[in-house]
């Protein structure tokens, strides 16, 4: 018997960010291991045109809820979303819904937060730092408050090489910069927020550390963990491999490189690509949940969950994987036929951005304009290059992250929970959980059905037609010119036909002698 699952039986647990990536995936293998939960109370908002309820029906009814509709037939009674925006100082929940949770919870998982990288410094503390406080407020009154888990990244602390599981403190404090945010007007806060955020890539990483900051100074008496997880990736295992349902870290760059938009990147190929399974990080979080709840640490501990010190993998190899799979599973509807290079140099990597990226999204709008259609490829391309540019940060350096505390939780738990909830990344195979995320990708992401596949390898049989046409217009184009205006070029012309001429005869001679 799985002591973790049995521990959150018959418990009441709130949710933050249930209706994202990590969050759907945290609900799901809660209801599959523990169906005797008592409530899963999530902290939803209405959004594109769905209400509440709508976005919980449509969570339950997707594809990765199949398994637990068979475990636990009476999941829609064990949820309970609870109207809420974290964007408001008191998350606009109502009266009556807040003394249910204020009465009942047993544990927190806080999820919710912004990840996107440009957001603006204001609502970045908002979401990540000032909702911490805010929920962290709330769970010191919850009587029957056993832990509480916040999740984190481990990019908080991007601008140090090596991250031990501790909390570095910023230069200022969270409490200032959630003063500050209320009376600065927007000019005033893009002024400051490259001096605020320093040495750090974005407002994310930066509010990330914010939001550590006060998990530690407010934590009180509350059982605290923090878990850091690095890039979070498809399912490896559970419910089943490659689930994925948005565009963030790799997913996304891996849709524009199968649908040829994106051909070269600059990416350091021997950087560690430090990758988790979103499986890995939910069993880890469940795992840390029960450790807090029954063992009462004396301080807050901090879980690292990445790959890199244990069963490291880097971008060149996660690269050629990649290209690898689309060989034998093309997207469908390609611009341009699947091609990485992957180059550290700042200048070759503007040289491709020319050559492989905006040229051909020009050519391509000239023959929409031809066409009489609306050109808009330059617009695609240059979204995508500043996404691209956002995420280059991550793929040019190493870190090397300490994981004493998640190796000692490892330790701690028993066979079958080491089996039930595995967050061990050594027995992870690199090649196969690449190929089965592109897969996801393809399957879950893009909704492109398998049977399409061999339309899909004649499509990128026609486009490598089409490219080798185009260079042999586009060489004896460049040639006729040349030979038009220059001696020199005509000399090398008639050497190189009179060549030709001869090598040909010397062969037909002997083989007309034969016969
Ligand atoms: C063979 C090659 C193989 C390649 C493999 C190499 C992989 C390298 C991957 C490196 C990942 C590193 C991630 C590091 C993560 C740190 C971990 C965390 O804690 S943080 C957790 C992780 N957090 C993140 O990863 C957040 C990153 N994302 C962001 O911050 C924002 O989306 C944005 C600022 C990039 C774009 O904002 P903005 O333009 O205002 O608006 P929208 O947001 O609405 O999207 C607009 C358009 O962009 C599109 N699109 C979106 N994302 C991606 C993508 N990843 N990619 C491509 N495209 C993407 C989207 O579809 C849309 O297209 P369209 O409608 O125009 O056609
Ligand atoms: N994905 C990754 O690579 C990594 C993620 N993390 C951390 O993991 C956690 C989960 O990330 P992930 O699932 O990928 O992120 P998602 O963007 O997929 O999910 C974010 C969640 O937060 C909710 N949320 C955002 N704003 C509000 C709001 N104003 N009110 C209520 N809810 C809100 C979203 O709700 P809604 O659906 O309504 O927008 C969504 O449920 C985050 O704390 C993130 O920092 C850490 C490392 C890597």
């Amino acid at each position: 018997m799985s002591m973790i699952a049995a521990f959150y039986s018959g418990k009441s647990i709130l949710i933050t960010g249930a209706t994202g990536f990590m969050g759907k995936v945290l609900m799901e293998k809660l209801f599959r291991t523990s169906p005797d939960l008592k409530v899963i109370y999530i902290l939803v908002r209405p959004k594109a045109g769905q209400t509440t309820q709508q976005r919980v029906f449509q969570i339950l009814n997707s594809q990765l809820f199949q398994q637990v509709k068979e475990v636990c037939p009476n999941v829609h009674e064990k949820i309970r979303a609870i109207y809420a925006d974290l964007n408001h100082n008191d998350f606009a929940i109502n009266k009556e819904d807040m003394q249910e949770l204020l009465s009942c919870t047993n544990i927190i998982f806080h999820c919710a937060a912004t990840v996107r990288f440009d957001d603006h410094l204001r609502h970045a503390v908002q979401l990540n730092v000032t909702a911490t406080q805010q929920l962290l407020l709330m769970a010191s009154q919850m009587p029957k408050l056993e832990a509480f888990i916040h999740i984190s990244t481990a990019f908080s602390n991007c601008n140090l090489k090596h991250i031990d599981e501790v909390i570095y403190p910023c230069p200022v404090e969270p409490k200032k910069i959630i003063d500050s945010m209320e009376w600065l007007d927007d000019a005033i806060i893009d002024e400051i927020t490259p001096k605020l955020i320093g040495d750090r890539p974005n407002t994310y990483t930066y509010t990330k550390a914010l939001g550590e900051m006060v998990v530690q100074q407010e934590s009180g008496n509350l059982n605290i963990a923090i878990i850091r997880p690095s890039i979070v990736g498809a399912t490896w295992q559970e419910p089943f491999p490659g689930w994925v349902d948005n565009l963030n870290g790799p997913s996304g760059l891996i849709i524009a490189a199968g649908k040829g938009f994106l051909r070269s990147i600059r990416a350091t190929p021997m950087a560690v690509a430090d990758l988790v399974p979103v499986d890995t990080v939910v069993n880890l979080t469940l795992a840390v949940g029960w450790y807090t709840a029954v063992h009462r640490p004396k301080s807050t501990l901090i879980y690292h969950c990445t790959s890199g010190n244990l069963n490291p993998c880097n971008w060149g190899k996660m690269g050629l994987q990649v290209l690898a799979t689309f060989e034998k599973a093309p997207f469908e509807r390609a611009f341009r036929r699947p091609h990485a290079d992957f180059t550290s140099n700042l200048i070759t990597s503007q040289y491709w951005n020319a050559v492989s990226h905006r040229a051909p999204a020009i050519i391509y709008d000239f023959y929409l304009r031809l066409t009489g259609r609306k050109p808009r490829m330059t617009k695609v391309m240059n979204r995508l290059l500043r996404t691209v540019s956002m995420l280059e940060y991550f793929v040019n350096r190493s870190w090397e992250w300490s994981t004493y505390n998640t190796e000692m939780l490892m330790s701690e738990l028993s066979p079958e929970d080491q089996r039930v909830f595995n967050f061990d990344v050594r027995q992870l195979n690199w090649l196969e959980y690449i190929e089965n995320y592109v897969l996801g990708v393809k399957k879950y992401l893009l909704k492109e059905d398998m049977a399409g596949i061999p339309e899909a390898k004649q499509h990128l049989k026609r486009l490598r037609n089409i490219h080798y046409l185009f260079n042999t217009a586009l060489f004896l184009i460049a040639w006729r010119l040349l030979i038009a205006r220059s001696q020199m070029a005509r000399n090398v012309w008639f050497f190189i036909v009179s060549f030709c001429y001869k090598f040909l005869s010397y062969f037909r001679a002997p083989s007309t002698l034969k016969v």
